[in-house]
């Protein structure tokens, strides 16, 4: 008998999701919980590894239980993941030594502050794509072995594993007997090569990372292994797919040719363009990617990734207090005219492209006496807006390319509201489409065609539906009148912190000079 359906575990930053697709690749079952997020410190964001495990294969379990689907239905597993959020564990024992350092996590500014003294900036460009950024795995790795006690001389011993989210997964769903990752999760480590496709030496040296911790690179479609028998019934599942999550919404949309973009909001808000097998370098401010290795080769893309989309919404909610559910503030911003001059720059983890710059802090400008928490909540959305505008005209001058309509995904474009000021504050159409998940279907296709499931991506392509077009409507003049007042407001946020410590420095310095 045929199996029916292929399951994408959507590992997130906020949640852990299990879905079930069918060969329509419509979604027959969701399930999803949310896990703690933890901040030891004022820009420092950890997960615990074993709740990331736990939530996963919860989720997995339930929504097999919910749907009545028998593990034996089930061909294949694709997973997806927040990327390059990093995590250490013992080889012998399965456990993790330190929580997991999250990408938003600020923690490593000054080792690559230390990267670019060494003068590595431009190496790490060429050859790994990203630009020099606490972002990445690579300094989060070095700080783990350089701050847990025993851990270099564990690490140097061989009895050490890294592993990103998608890791460690594989790792777990096979009971420790597969350590692997796919050519898009690791070029975000910036360990990794992406031009020789191996990871790269020299960087690895200056960070003092031993490669026996590296996984080995694989393919984003093919099978690493097999579920344990004993965890689904004694079906022993295929795990044949994996992506780093903003790579996968690029293969959900089914953005299979050079030029095909998409936006994906959810936590943060990442774009990404097909480069085909050109890896195109960026001269602003974006990074050059690998988006996957599928058919026996790798494709690249460029990406403008936005730290915080999404997450602002839930800032309003969970520490202004000012919504009770993200849903609320599409009516609310829809209750004000307009942001009555209000801008948020919600550099809460520093900013990400096309500034990148780790010391940026979040930022409320332009409040008068009249500004109202609906202000605030609208210029909030509207925030998310500005910032893929910010990433959209570096894009196309990277790219060359004038793109016509961005297609969307992710958790908030739900909005209407923000999807129309999106199309408006851009000038350009605005499609999303029936299946806004298309993170978890990328990962599911990934998975599906190593299997068999489907075909090729001909038959992917042609399962793309347009769902809700936004046009633009807005004035040229007012459009850009609003743009100017948006790079303003950023102006006020950047380098927040590090000027903060230069007037500390000031300040003690003349404390010298009076005393
Ligand atoms: N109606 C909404 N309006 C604006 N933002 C929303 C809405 N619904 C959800 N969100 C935001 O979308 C994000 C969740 O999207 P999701 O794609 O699940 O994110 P992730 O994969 O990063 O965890 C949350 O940050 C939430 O605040
Ligand atoms: O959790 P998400 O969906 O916002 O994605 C996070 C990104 O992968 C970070 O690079």
């Amino acid at each position: 008998m045929l199996k029916k359906y292929i399951m994408a575990l959507d590992q997130g930053t906020t949640s852990s999701r299990a879905i079930l697709f069918d060969h329509e690749g419509k979604r027959i079952g969701t399930s999803q919980k949310e896990f703690t997020q933890i901040y030891p410190k004022a820009g420092w964001v950890e997960h615990d590894p074993m709740e990331i495990w736990g939530t996963q294969s919860g989720v997995a379990r339930e929504v097999l239980e919910t749907t009545g689907v028998s593990p034996q239905d089930i061909a294949a597993i694709g997973i997806t993941n927040q990327r390059e959020t990093t995590i250490v564990w013992d080889k012998n024992t399965g456990k993790p030594i330190y929580n997991a350092i999250v990408w938003q996590c600020r923690r490593t500014a000054a080792i690559c502050d230390e990267l670019k003294a060494q003068g590595m900036e431009a190496y790490i460009r060429d050859n790994t794509g990203l630009v020099v950024d606490a972002y990445f795995s690579g300094t989060k790795v070095k700080w783990i072995l350089d701050n847990v006690d025993g851990a270099r001389e564990k690490a140097e011993n061989g009895e050490l594993l890294f592993g990103t989210v998608d890791s460690w997964l594989i790792w777990n769903l096979t009971r420790g007997k597969v350590h692997v990752t796919d050519y898009s999760n690791a070029s975000r480590t910036m360990l990794y090569n992406i031009k020789e496709l191996k990871w790269d030496e020299k960087i690895l040296e200056v960070l003092d990372i031993p490669k026996s911790m590296l996984p080995e690179v694989k393919a984003s479609s093919e099978i690493y292994g097999y579920t344990d028998h004993q965890t689904y019934g004694g079906a022993d599942i295929p795990i044949a797919g994996a992506a780093g999550d903003q790579q996968a919404a690029l293969f959900g949309q089914a953005c299979f040719q050079p030029g095909m973009a998409k936006n994906t909001y959810g936590t943060g808000c990442f774009m990404l363009i097909n480069t085909g097998d050109k890896f195109v370098p960026s001269e602003n401010g974006l990074l050059t990617t690998l988006a996957w290795g599928v058919d026996g080769k790798v494709e690249y893309a460029l990406e403008g990734s936005i730290f915080v989309a999404g997450a602002s919404v839930q800032w309003l909610r969970d520490e202004l207090k000012i919504i009770r559910d993200a849903e609320d503030t599409e009516y609310l911003a829809k209750k004000v005219a307009d942001s009555n001059g209000v801008y948020v720059v919600p550099a809460f983890t520093g900013m990400g492209a096309p500034y990148w710059d780790m010391y940026a802090r979040g930022a409320i400008v332009g409040l008068t006496r009249g500004a109202k928490a609906e202000h605030i909540i609208r210029a909030t959305l509207e925030s998310i807006a500005y910032q893929t505008r910010d990433v959209l005209e570096a894009m196309q001058e990277d790219s060359g390319i004038d793109l016509k309509s961005l297609k969307v995904d992710g958790g908030a474009v739900i909005n209407n509201f923000l999807m129309q000021f999106q199309a408006d504050i851009l000038g350009v159409q605005v499609d999303r489409p029936e299946i806004t998940e298309t993170t978890a279907l990328g990962a599911a296709y990934l998975a599906g065609l190593a299997v068999g499931f489907w075909n090729d991506k001909n038959e992917i392509a042609n399962k793309w539906n347009v769902d809700t077009v936004f046009s633009p409507t807005m004035e040229n003049a007012k459009k850009e009148k609003l743009y100017k007042g948006w790079k303003r407001a950023v102006s006020r946020a950047l380098k927040w912190e590090s000027e903060e410590e230069e007037d500390e420095e000031i300040m003690e310095e003349e404390c010298v000079a009076y005393s």
